[in-house]
């Protein structure tokens, strides 16, 4: 296996590596300075894999950690210049102690690209909203992200049939709503429904918030928006897809603390 995919070797003195933490993957950065260099994912590590990588880094190269997955992140504390970010460290009003730091991470991320207002659509393992406006949490809403919502039907029956979500192509985005086969059915329900749900969340969104900007990123970001854009495209065009919220926000993390030590 690759140890740590394909970071390229650390060599300025001002390089440091993101890692975000997911429930499915680790996604990796490389940074010099303010500057995002490369990304990159890699399955969850063992400890052993782990150990390997760790020891393939520049030992004095700083690793902010941000992640969902506390075993995972203790994997990475070894390492002597790992930094794991705590919710304190977003300088956000209003966050809950149990809210995820990547949520917390990519909405602030998202206020430094965008501005605030901003709601932000996180399609990954989970599928989250997080809504902010000013320098406050507005709050949100989880549900079961698009790949778990196939799955946990197949694995809670009998009759239904895994079907990943592979076979659901860009040409072809949306089955029939009214499915005359089981794949095309599972399909049907799963997404016309993940579809008005969302776009109802973002309509009550945009009547508290007129003209928020709505981002979106994720694992199925893509998927997501192809989907969006079949039905409903005006609603689509004002989504904006943009995979690094995470990383800007533990950019500003950075930034924070390096203030702080002056
Ligand atoms: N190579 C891949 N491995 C895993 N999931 C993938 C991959 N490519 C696309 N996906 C899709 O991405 C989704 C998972 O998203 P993502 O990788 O952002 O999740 P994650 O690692 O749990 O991160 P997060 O914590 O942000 O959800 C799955 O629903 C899956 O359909
Ligand atoms: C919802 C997930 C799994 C999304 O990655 C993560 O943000 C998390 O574990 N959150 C904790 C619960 C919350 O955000 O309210
Ligand atoms: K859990």
């Amino acid at each position: 296996m690759q140890p740590i995919g394909h970071a390229p070797a650390i060599s300025s003195s001002d390089s440091w590596l993101a890692l975000s933490i997911g429930n499915s993957r680790l996604h990796w950065a490389q940074f010099t300075g303010n500057d995002l260099q490369h990304t990159w994912n890699t399955p969850h590590f063992s400890a052993t894999d782990a150990q390997q990588c760790l020891a393939s880094l520049t030992p004095n190269a700083p690793l902010y950690i941000a992640s969902v997955v506390p075993q995972q992140s203790q994997l990475w504390q070894a390492y002597p210049s790992a930094h794991v970010i705590t919710l304190e460290q977003v300088l956000l009003q209003g966050l809950y102690p149990t809210l995820g730091i990547d949520r917390a991470l990519a909405v602030w991320g998202a206020i430094d690209t965008v501005g605030s207002p901003v709601l932000l659509i996180d399609a990954g393992t989970a599928l989250t909203l997080t809504g902010a406006a000013g320098d406050r949490l507005v709050g949100g809403a989880i549900l079961p992200g698009l790949r778990l919502q196939f799955q946990s039907l197949n694995q809670a029956t009998a009759a239904l049939p895994d079907m990943g979500t592979a076979n659901l192509t860009v040409q072809h985005p949306l089955p029939p709503r009214w499915a005359a086969n089981t794949a095309d059915a599972i399909a049907s329900g799963i997404l016309y429904t993940l579809l008005a749900g969302l776009q109802a969340f973002v309509d009550d969104w945009w009547q508290q918030f007129p003209d928020s900007p709505v981002m979106l990123r994720g694992g199925d970001s893509d998927r997501l928006h192809s989907y969006l854009t079949a039905y409903a495209p005006a609603l689509a065009r004002q989504i904006t897809i943009e995979p690094n919220l995470i990383f800007w926000g533990m950019r500003k993390v950075r930034g924070e603390r390096l203030k702080d030590e002056g």
